[in-house]
């Protein structure tokens, strides 16, 4: 159902340039295009990143888990929470997606949030190891479970998703299924993080997560086509030009010096 290149034309509204994904327009007028990336492809690019381009993984995470902490702060700012304390509630799982989920939460508390970690899968490697004490020196609460869904409705104002990322596939193994399973029964909001957790990364989900956020990290993947809540934002801005040449990728122009944009 994607057009050929596997691009969506950009719109300032929402949910408008989905449906013109689907349009016949021919290629000439749909010039200024954003690619939807399928899963080798985002792998191939994060790992060109990394290689060729001589960037290393905690400083593409910062800039992705500051992006993503900016963009929490535009779809949802302090003054429109609506519990008494500005409590969201942080879950990260065992990769890069973890990585940037830590990174958020410690910017969301320097901008004035109240964030808590779940954090139940902890890869042993000094990256994952000195963001968590990061987050801890910054007196960032970790929980030791899950709580019930009736509970993270009582006690949050929003959930971020950085359980998985494009690494994703197959079944979901716990601890993540009863994760993802007391997700679904949550009614406030979720922000995703680069891909809604447990959605196939280029097929989406029917019954899985509908997170009413996705921060696209780099460029979107194509399960963002389906994506169905209010805020699509694009984050990570760091890509050379000659990635984004190599790639077609076609990036809107982030404006003046943000780190995020709104599709
Ligand atoms: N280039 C960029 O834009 C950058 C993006 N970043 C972020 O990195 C993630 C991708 O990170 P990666 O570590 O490659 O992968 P994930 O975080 O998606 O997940 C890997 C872990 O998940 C486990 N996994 C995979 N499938 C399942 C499953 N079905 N059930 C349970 N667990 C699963 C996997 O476990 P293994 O046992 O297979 O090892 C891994 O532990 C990207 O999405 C961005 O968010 C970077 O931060 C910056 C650059
Ligand atoms: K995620």
């Amino acid at each position: 159902v994607l057009t050929q290149a596997g691009t969506c034309p950009l719109s300032a509204a929402a949910n408008n340039h989905k449906k013109d994904c689907f349009s016949s327009r021919p290629a000439s007028t749909m010039a200024q295009t954003i690619k939807y990336l399928g899963q080798e492809e985002a792998q191939h690019i994060d790992e060109e990143l990394f290689s060729e381009y001589g960037f290393s993984v905690d400083q593409l995470m910062e800039l992705a888990g500051l992006s993503c902490a900016t963009a929490i702060t535009r779809a949802y700012p302090l003054t429109s929470l609506v519990k008494p304390r500005p409590s969201v509630l942080v879950i990260c799982g065992p990769g890069n997606n973890g990585g940037d989920g830590l990174v958020c939460a410690r910017h969301l508390k320097l901008f004035g949030y109240e964030p808590t970690i779940l954090y139940p899968k902890r890869p042993n490697k000094p990256l994952f190891q000195g963001l968590t004490t990061q987050c801890q020196k910054m007196e960032i609460p970790f929980l030791t479970e899950m709580p019930e869904a009736i509970v993270i409705d009582e006690a949050y104002n929003l959930v971020i998703d950085a359980i998985f990322g494009f690494s994703f596939k197959g079944a979901v193994r716990e601890p993540f299924g009863s994760i993802l399973e007391a997700l679904n029964k949550t009614t406030i909001p979720i922000a995703s993080i680069d891909i809604p957790s447990g959605w196939d990364v280029e097929q989406g989900s029917t019954d899985g997560l509908q997170p009413d956020m996705l921060i696209s990290l780099t460029a979107p993947k194509k399960s963002a086509l389906l994506f169905r809540g209010r805020y699509h934002f694009l984050g990570g801005r760091f890509v050379p030009p000659g990635l984004e040449r190599k790639y077609q990728l076609n990036l809107p122009q982030y404006p003046g010096t943000d780190c995020v944009l709104q599709l």
